[in-house]
C-alpha cells in the first residue's frame, strides 16, 4: 500500500512511501520559527543492504558526501551515542554535534538531532526510515526522510527548505549508490 508524503504534515513533496512510512514521519507541525520536509529516494537494492548502510551512526561518511570525518564523542552506535561530525569546506558550517535518537533495527527506523557545533541549522531533527518496495519488495527499497529545523535569522523557511532538502538529497541519493555497488558485490 502506499501513501503520498502529501499526507505528512510538513511533507512538501508529492512522492509515493509506502502506507506506512507516513506514520514515522508525521511530525508535529513545527511551530512558528521552524520549517520541514520530506525526501524520497528509491533504491535499487534490498532494504537490508540499504539499512545496514543507514544504521551506522558512527560512519555517516559511508555514503554522506559532505562528510569529512566522525568521531564517537558517548556511546557505542545505540541510542544516546553523540557523534562529531566534521564537514568539507565549502559549506556554511564546519562541524556539528549530533546525538542518535532512534535505532529501530526491526522498523527500520533512525532517528538523530544535531545539537551544538559551528554550523546553522539549530535544533535540526531527522527520521529516516527505510522500506522494501510495494513494487519489487526482495530487490528495491524506499527511503523516506523528514526533517524539522530552526529557521535560521535573517533567512526564510523556503530558503532553509531548499537548502537542507538540496544536502538531504545528496545524501540519499549517493546511499542509493553505495547500496546498489554493495548489494551487487554480495550477489
Ligand atoms: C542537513 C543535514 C546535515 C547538515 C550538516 O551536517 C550540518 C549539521 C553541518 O554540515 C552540514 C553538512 C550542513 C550544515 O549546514 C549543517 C543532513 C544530514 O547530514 O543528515
Amino acid at each position: 500500500a502506499v501513501a503520498t508524503t502529501a499526507g505528512m504534515r510538513c511533507g512538501a513533496h508529492d512522492g509515493e512511501v509506502p502506507a506506512e512510512a507516513a506514520r514515522h514521519h508525521e511530525h508535529a507541525p513545527p511551530g512558528p520559527g521552524r520549517c520541514c520536509s520530506a525526501v524520497v529516494q528509491h533504491v535499487a537494492a534490498p532494504a537490508a543492504a540499504v539499512w545496514s548502510v543507514v544504521r551506522r551512526f558512527d560512519q555517516p561518511q559511508a555514503y554522506k558526501r559532505f562528510v569529512r570525518s566522525c568521531a564517537l564523542l558517548a556511546g557505542d552506535g545505540g541510542v544516546g551515542t553523540l557523534r562529531e561530525v566534521r564537514v568539507v569546506s565549502g559549506l556554511p558550517a564546519a562541524s556539528s554535534r549530533e546525538r542518535l535518537e532512534v535505532l529501530d533495527d526491526e522498523s527500520h527506523v533512525l532517528s538523530f538531532r544535531v545539537g551544538g557545533g559551528e554550523h546553522r541549522l539549530q535544533n535540526y531533527l531527522s527520521v529516516t526510515t527505510v522500506h522494501p518496495s510495494p513494487a519489487a519488495p526482495d530487490s528495491a527499497t524506499v527511503v523516506v526522510e523528514s526533517y524539522m529545523v530552526d529557521v535560521p535569522p535573517g533567512n526564510t523557511p523556503e530558503d532553509t527548505r531548499v537548502f537542507v532538502d538540496t544536502i538531504v538529497r545528496c545524501n540519499l541519493q549517493s546511499l542509493a549508490t553505495t547500496a546498489e555497488k554493495l548489494a551487487a558485490v554480495s550477489t
